[in-house]
């Protein structure tokens, strides 16, 4: 691993209200450039993870780095301003607004980041040609697919070095899967590294560099994609855990 990971996390807690911790003790780094793919069974707590990295579950234990800049008690926006993109897996853009609208809004509270501006919205652009033939469309009126292309857009206006994404392929075809996870691999080679929590297994570990296996909220396996696509998913997924 280069010297500064782009993500570290160590000790991680976290959970809801008065409940119990739903995030048990994660710690994991990742390399820049690098696709990190989260997944686990239903519920084990992989939402709340990238909630929590995102800043949007208070972190009870533990410290979140971004490039080695620490912002265990950064608010969302902060984060943001630090380097962190989150899109979340629903309500990720403006249905009522148009392409063209809904970039604009994303980069409307970003003044003071790095790297923001209208070079970088070409850049993003270059990205997703076939959002840029297409700025007066509604955001609303888009399918499944090219929706989140635009949440994904929206999110790199702002220069990310760490672009979270949680569940991207969630209610998409097949074949619109493939064409997401396709522009992911195009926005690492863009010099981004992507947290992706995925439920789809096998599309993830197609495209990542590496992935972690979480289960009640603790990582009960880390390795390459290929090793982890070897391992005994099945007895991790549905092992009974105390
Ligand atoms: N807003 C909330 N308030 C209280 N508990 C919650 C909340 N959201 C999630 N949880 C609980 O946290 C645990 C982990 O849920 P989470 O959605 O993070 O898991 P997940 O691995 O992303 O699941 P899935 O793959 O089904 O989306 C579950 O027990 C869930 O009931």
């Amino acid at each position: 691993m280069s010297a500064i990971p782009a993500l570290s996390v160590s000790g991680l807690r976290a959970g809801y209200g008065r409940g119990d911790d739903i995030v048990r003790g994660i710690t994991l780094d990742q390399a820049p450039e690098t696709i990190l793919a989260v997944i686990g069974p239903n519920g084990s707590g992989k939402s709340s993870f990238v909630k929590t990295l995102a800043g949007l579950l208070d972190i009870r234990q533990g410290r979140v780095s971004v490039t080695g800049t620490d912002v265990t008690s950064e608010t969302p926006a902060r984060r943001v301003a630090a380097g962190m993109a989150y899109v979340p897996q629903e309500a990720n853009v403006f249905p009522s607004l148009t392409i063209g609208e809904n970039l604009k809004l994303a980069t409307e509270f970003l003044r003071g980041r790095a790297g923001v501006g209208p070079e970088q919205r070409e850049k993003v652009l270059a990205l997703f040609p076939e959002l840029g033939a297409r700025l007066k469309t509604r955001a609303g009126d888009l399918s499944g697919g090219q929706r989140q292309m635009l949440a994904f857009a929206s999110a790199l206006l702002a220069n990310p070095e760490v672009l979270l994404l949680d569940e991207p392929s969630a209610g998409l075809s097949p074949k619109i899967v493939g064409q997401t996870m396709e522009a992911i691999v195009r926005v690492r080679a863009a010099g981004v590294t992507v947290l992706l929590v995925e439920q789809n297994v096998a599309a993830a570990l197609e495209i990542a560099d590496e992935a972690v296996v979480l289960v009640a909220g603790q990582v009960s396996l880390r390795d390459t994609a290929p090793a982890v696509r070897a391992a005994d998913l099945g007895d991790m997924f549905f092992a009974k855990v105390a």
